[in-house]
């Protein structure tokens, strides 16, 4: 490969009746007036052109056999693995979209993971549509970790925006079940991951992290609950002794008010919401999830299938965008490296 050329990238189609395929129309028609690298899609053709028609635009699409015609094709049409016709029903998730969802995660996966690609960007797919065809993973993290033949504990999920970046430790799993599932070896294992990837692929040589507590401010000595003095303290501990920047654990109600989040370049989380409510309060137009600590550069647009919107040109397209341009940057980072 030419290490001077641009990024080559893969799209999935994700869920066909949610967001993604006018999402990805639209990226496409801002290949000119926007700085992003060259990308294909794996789906299906026609239900990309019924897509973008919806959203009032003429696609021509190039069907690709392999990423090596992408770049040739990418100035005049969207090049497309092509996967089969399949009808556009924007907003009616069945059997047959998830399987075209499934078939093109696995496909747009297998390119990434070959090198064929230099990196990946998922459009969102429905868990629970998914799990009806058979997918029994958590979601596309840990599907896209074990195909890159990463433990699940060891692709760590971040989601950045221009104002935060978060880590949530525990992520797809029940509230009740988080305080078991926590441990001071997981937080310390998903933070080293997070903060060396930090430096790999996001180019910041220290970087600055808060940890946040689980309970109401910090536990105030065990009064409010004993696991941010007996899980979280000694994560942070061991990280400060390996040479981590590491503040915490923080009371978490005051850690993302700007003063507060101008002290460190990623807030590691405890539990889903924890993470990812104040990153989609400050940044949801914006906002990327990006699987950190895999072999493969893999993003995603912050927001899910938006079912209620497929099809009716609301859906910004500020995410995916994102997604598209931090997929990009980090392979051309690692590109860098790899001279
Ligand atoms: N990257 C991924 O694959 C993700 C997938 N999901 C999945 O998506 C499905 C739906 O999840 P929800 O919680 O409803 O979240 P959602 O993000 O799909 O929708 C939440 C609200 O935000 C709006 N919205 C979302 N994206 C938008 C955009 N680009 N422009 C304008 N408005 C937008 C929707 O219309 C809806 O009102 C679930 O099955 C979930 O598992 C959720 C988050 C990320
Ligand atoms: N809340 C983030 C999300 O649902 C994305 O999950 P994944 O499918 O990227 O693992």
């Amino acid at each position: 490969m030419n290490r001077q050329s641009p990024a080559r990238l893969v799209v999935s189609i994700g869920d066909p009746a949610g967001i993604g395929p006018e999402l990805i129309a639209r990226l496409w028609t801002l290949r000119h007036s926007e700085a992003m690298p060259v990308f294909a899609c794996v789906g299906s053709a026609s239900l990309l052109q019924a897509a973008a028609a919806r959203d009032g635009i003429d696609l021509p699409v190039a069907r690709i056999a392999d990423m090596a015609e992408a770049g040739g094709a990418f100035g005049d049409a969207l090049p497309v693995i092509d996967l089969g016709d399949v009808p556009y029903r924007p907003g009616k998730p069945d059997a047959q979209g998830a399987r075209l969802g499934l078939e093109s995660l696995t496909r747009a996966v297998a390119l990434a993971v070959s090198g064929e690609a230099d990196g990946l960007v998922t459009a969102p797919i429905a868990k629970a549509e998914l799990a009806k065809v058979g997918f029994a993973h958590p979601g596309q993290t840990e599907f896209v970790a074990e195909a890159c033949g990463v433990g699940p504990d060891d692709a760590v999920m971040m989601l950045a925006g221009p104002s935060l970046r978060v880590v949530p430790v525990t992520v797809h799993v029940a509230l009740a079940r988080v305080p078991q599932l926590l441990t001071a070896d997981l937080i310390h294992r998903r933070t080293a991951i997070a903060a060396r990837a930090l430096t790999r692929d996001f180019g910041i040589a220290a970087p600055r992290i808060a940890i946040a507590g689980l309970n109401p401010h910090a536990g105030e000595d065990g009064r409010m609950g004993d696991e941010d003095r007996a899980i979280i303290a000694p994560a942070a501990e061991r990280l400060r002794a390996d040479g981590f920047d590491v503040r915490g654990p923080l009371p978490a109600d005051t850690m993302f008010h700007a003063a507060a989040r101008a002290k460190y370049d990623l807030a590691v989380c405890m539990y889903h919401d924890q993470a990812l409510i104040p990153l989609k309060a400050l940044d949801f137009d914006q906002g990327v999830n990006v699987t950190l600590g895999l072999p493969i550069i893999r993003t995603s647009p912050d927001h899910g299938t938006a079912f209620d919107i497929a099809g009716a040109g609301q859906a910004h397209v500020g995410p995916m965008l994102a997604a598209l341009r931090m997929a990009g940057e980090c392979a051309q980072r690692r590109r860098g490296d790899a001279k």
